[in-house]
């Protein structure tokens, strides 16, 4: 997936939060968005993946040499976000189910398999409302990264990890990342350092 952004800007009410952001994230290479609290990063990847509007410039995605229309890009991408929650009545195995109707998973992996691979395997019937912040930040991130998608969306993704979840969010992304695209909001350089290209937010204020 390639995702270009040209004279993007993104304003709250009468704040801009930045402004002229010309970028090329090119397919299978993996980008950090860099910046202070509050400086934009999340604003940024939602922009990017299209759950908010930019208020001036264009995107265009490109799959295979086609374009994509940002309404059928969730299809191709997958996101893991702190203000994106799990449903808190599912329980994990039901949260993969619901997960599937639209994504596939990567060829090869069951539920139950990846449950086992981010030590969720206990809580497979366990209600979502009942895990704790860690386990609700692992399913997230197995979701997001065993989804069979092009685009992978991170936003701070190591937060509620502790060090074992943090090595084990380092070993996927190695294991599974460096084949598509993947996008981290971040400040912290365990989450990042596997990206070959930085992008500052604070460049365009
Ligand atoms: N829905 C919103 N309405 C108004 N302002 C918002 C909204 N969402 C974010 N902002 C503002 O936009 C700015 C950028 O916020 P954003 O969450 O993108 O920062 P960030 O760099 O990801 O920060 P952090 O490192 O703390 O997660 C902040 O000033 C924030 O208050």
């Amino acid at each position: 997936m390639t995702i270009s952004l040209n004279n993007v800007g993104k304003r709250f009410n009468y704040d801009w939060i930045f402004r002229g952001v010309s970028h090329m994230f090119e397919a299978k290479q993996q980008y950090a968005i860099l910046g202070h609290n509050g400086s934009g990063k999340s604003t940024l990847l939602q922009v990017v993946s299209g759950h908010h509007h930019h208020n001036e410039g264009n995107i265009t995605y490109t799959l295979n040499g086609a374009a994509l229309d940002q309404e059928n890009l969730y299809r191709h991408s997958a996101i893991a976000a702190p203000y994106l929650e799990l449903v808190e009545e599912f329980t994990l195995l039901e949260c993969f189910d619901f997960h599937q109707t639209f994504k596939s998973l990567l060829p090869g992996y069951k539920p139950r398999e990846i449950m086992e691979v981010v030590g969720l395997e206990k809580a497979v019937n366990k209600q979502v409302r009942y895990f704790s912040s860690g386990m609700k930040q692992r399913a997230k991130l197995a979701l997001a990264i065993f989804s069979d998608v092009p685009l992978l969306l991170l936003d701070e993704p190591c937060t509620n990890l502790d060090a074992e979840g943090i090595a084990l969010y380092q070993r996927l992304i190695g294991q599974y990342g460096m084949d598509r695209t993947v996008i981290v909001s971040s400040n912290d350089p365990q989450e990042y350092s596997f990206c070959q290209h930085l992008l500052k937010i604070t460049d365009y204020k």
